[in-house]
C-alpha cells in the first residue's frame, strides 16, 4: 500500500514539496509544554506555544518580514490576512523552520527554533501539523497512503496501528469512501480535505494553514471552514490561518491580525477587528481600492 518514493530526486515538484513539509507532520507529544491561557498577544513577554519576536526576512533586495512580532493565542483559531504577497507564507515557512529569519526569533514549544540543534528543531516541527496551499500530497500515492505517510515515516508503528489513527482522520474530513483514490482523481476540495487529514493524523498540538481556501468556490470554502471549526472544538490546540480571503477569518477567526508590506498593522479579538474604525483594516475588510493599502 506504501508506494513510497526514497529517492527525493525522482519525485516531482509537488512531491518534493511534500516531502519538505512532511517533516511537520509526525507524532506528536502532548502536555509537554505547560501553556499560558493569557491571551496576551502583541509584544508580549508570555510563554505562547507559539510567536514571533522582530522577525525580519529579505529576499535578495526585497524586505518581506520587517519586524512581525506576534503572540499566537493558545487554543485558539488566529487569521493571519494580507493582501497577495505580503509575507504570510513566508511567516509560515519560518513557524515550522522552514525558513531561517535574518533577525528575530521564532519560538514554539518554548523554544527558540533558530538557536538549537536541528535534531532539536526537528522534534518541534514534528508536533505541527501544515495544510499547504495546493495540499502538498504526493500524486503517486494514494489517499490512504498520503494520510499515513508522516507515520510510516517518522514513527514505528505497525499497519494495524496506522491504520486505526488513519481512518478517523479520514472520517473526520469524509474522505473515507474515497481513500483509494489519487489525488489526480480529486476535487481541489477533497484535495484540501485530504491535506486536513495528513496534518492532523499525528494529533498536533499546533496546526497551520496556509490560505486553506485557494483556489475553493465560496460554498467548499465554507465548508472548509466547517470542518476547521469543528475539528478544533473536537481537539483542541493552537491553530494559525493565514489568507486574503475575509469570509474565511469571519467565520473561523479568535484573533485576527493584518499584515501589510510585512509588517503588523493589526492584531486584535476577531470582533474587534471586523468592528475596527482602522484605516487599513476598514479599507481592507472593505476591499476598497481607496485608502493606506496600495498596489505597490
Ligand atoms: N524562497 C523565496 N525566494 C525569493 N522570494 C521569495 C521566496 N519566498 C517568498 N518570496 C517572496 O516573498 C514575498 C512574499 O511571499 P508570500 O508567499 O509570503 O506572500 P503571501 O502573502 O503568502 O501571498 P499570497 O497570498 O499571494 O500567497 C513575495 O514577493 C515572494 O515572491
Amino acid at each position: 500500500m506504501s508506494g513510497r518514493k526514497d529517492d527525493f530526486e525522482e519525485l516531482t515538484v509537488s512531491e518534493q514539496s511534500a516531502a519538505q513539509i512532511d517533516v511537520a507532520d509526525s507524532a506528536c507529544v502532548s502536555g509537554e509544554v505547560a501553556m499560558t491561557k493569557s491571551g496576551r498577544l502583541l509584544n508580549g513577554n508570555g510563554e505562547h506555544t507559539m510567536a514571533v519576536s522582530e522577525l525580519h526576512k529579505s529576499f535578495g533586495d526585497t524586505a518581506v518580514l520587517r519586524g512581525v512580532s506576534l503572540d499566537f493565542a493558545d487554543e485558539a483559531v488566529t487569521t493571519i490576512l494580507g493582501p497577495s504577497g505580503t509575507g504570510k507564507s513566508v511567516l509560515i515557512k519560518h513557524l515550522v523552520g522552514l525558513l531561517e529569519p535574518d533577525a528575530g526569533e521564532v519560538r514554539v514549544f518554548g523554544q527558540d527554533i533558530w538557536s538549537i540543534s536541528e535534531a532539536e528543531r526537528y522534534e518541534i516541527r514534528k508536533k505541527m501539523g501544515v495544510l499547504f496551499q495546493d495540499g502538498a500530497l504526493f500524486g503517486s500515492m494514494n489517499i490512504y497512503d498520503n494520510v499515513a505517510f508522516p507515520l510510516r515515516k517518522h514513527t514505528d508503528m505497525t499497519e494495524d496501528a496506522i491504520a486505526e489513527a488513519v481512518m478517523p482522520a479520514m472520517q473526520e474530513v469524509g474522505l473515507e469512501a474515497a481513500m483509494s483514490r489519487y489525488p489526480g482523481e480529486l476535487s481541489g476540495g477533497m484535495r484540501k480535505r485530504a491535506g486536513f487529514a495528513r496534518a492532523l493524523v499525528t494529533k498536533p498540538d499546533v496546526v497551520l494553514f496556509d490560505e486553506p481556501d485557494s483556489g475553493l468556490d465560496p460554498v467548499r470554502t465554507s465548508l472548509l471552514c466547517d470542518l476547521i471549526l469543528q475539528v478544533h472544538r473536537e481537539h483542541g490546540g493552537t491553530y494559525l490561518l493565514v489568507t486574503h480571503d475575509i469570509s474565511t477569518a469571519k467565520k473561523v477567526s479568535d484573533y485576527v491580525g493584518l499584515i501589510w508590506k510585512g509588517e503588523v498593522v493589526h492584531y486584535s479579538g476577531a470582533e474587534e477587528a471586523f468592528a475596527s474604525q482602522d484605516p487599513f483594516v476598514r479599507q481592507f475588510l472593505a476591499g476598497d481600492s481607496a485608502g493606506p493599502l496600495g498596489m505597490d
